[in-house]
């Protein structure tokens, strides 16, 4: 288990002192995907990198399976590794190959281990043919695919996951979640940021959402959204529609205590909203037909995170990045 307890970073500069993280206490356990949410500026990249022991805490503690990274810092670090999607992690002027060799060496891998776990990686990773080519001749794209190869070269027993899928293409970035999923299923502990909130919805089991550096709250997926009063909604779209139809949807509205929102389609149909916990589209559905609307389509879609993250921020009076 990683544990944090009162976690500070304050940047100082001669004009003014940036409190990046304002006493986080977290639990990163293995076998489990963590989610750390935040609007740009939350502090997620400061705590990430205080985990991996490139930034001091200014105050509060961190444990590595009880191990102090002040104090272990090598212990620690053969038991971490992280990906950050928006850094180049790797030499230009080394080829896949030869960095992957380099990091392992660095993490005290031995090299009858090493040897085919860079080829594994490399494969894993859709690079196997790019394997001998330097990287300075690398796409973007497979310059990050070789930066997840380097961050589980000394199979981590925590993985740290900084916006790890940003820039990849869609089936890279699917690859990459099928093994961050599968690592947790083998015991691995795993922190995510992500702006793709359905991709933390997808792999997190508990998220912990933060502001100003702040805790903000944390439950699973399913929690935040229930915790944020964030319900299914039902939109209808409706041809031939009169001001009795927008009247019929406003007043069943009312009736149920749902949020509703009309609106004009650019071809004049109406589109109804309503947001409510309850089994709305019938009721939604009887009351457009019985105004003599034509129901042209109805959609039910669940509550996201998205829609939870955004209703806690705006709660917690944060503004939208
Ligand atoms: N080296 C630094 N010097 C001064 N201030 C910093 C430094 N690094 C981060 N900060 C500040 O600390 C705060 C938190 O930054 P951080 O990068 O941790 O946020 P984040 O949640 O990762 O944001 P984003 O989603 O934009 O990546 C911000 O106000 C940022 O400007």
């Amino acid at each position: 288990m990683i544990r944090t307890v009162g976690l500070r970073k304050e940047f100082r500069t001669r004009r003014a002192t940036t409190t990046a993280v304002a006493g986080l206490t977290l639990e990163i356990p293995r076998g489990r995907v963590t989610g750390l949410l935040g609007l740009n500026g939350a502090g997620k990249t400061t705590t990430i990198k205080i985990l991996a022991t490139l930034l001091r805490p200014t105050a509060g503690t961190v444990l590595v399976d009880d191990l102090d990274p002040l104090r272990d810092a090598g212990a620690v670090r053969r038991r971490i590794n992280l990906i950050a999607g928006g850094e180049r992690m790797v030499y230009a002027r080394m080829t896949g190959r030869e960095n992957l060799w380099y990091f392992g060496r660095l993490y005290d891998v031995p090299g009858a281990v090493l040897r085919p776990r860079v080829a594994e990686l490399l494969e894993l990773v859709g690079l196997s043919a790019a394997a001998d080519t330097r990287v300075e001749r690398y796409s973007r794209g497979m310059t990050q695919r070789l930066s997840i190869a380097r961050g589980l070269i000394n199979d981590p027993a925590y993985l740290l996951l900084d916006e790890p899928t940003l820039g990849l293409d869609a089936p890279i970035a699917r690859d990459l979640r099928r093994v961050v999923a599968r690592l947790a299923a083998e015991g691995t502990g795993v922190l995510l940021t992500s702006h793709y909130l359905a991709e933390v919805e997808e792999l997190c089991q508990h998220v912990y959402v933060i502001a100003g550096g702040h805790h903000l709250t944390a439950g699973s997926p399913a929690e935040l959204t229930a915790r944020a009063g964030c319900h299914r909604s039902v939109r209808v779209t409706v041809t031939g529609a009169g001001p009795e139809v927008a009247a019929a949807v406003e007043s069943l509205a009312a009736d149920l205590g749902a949020a509703a929102v009309l609106d004009r389609a650019a071809d004049g149909s109406l589109v109804a909203s309503l947001s409510h916990p309850g089994e709305i589209a019938g009721p939604l559905a009887m009351a457009v037909v019985g105004a003599g609307g034509t129901l042209a389509g109805l959609e039910v879609a669940e509550p996201t995170l998205e829609d939870a993250i955004l209703a806690l921020n705006d709660r917690a009076g944060m503004v939208s990045a």
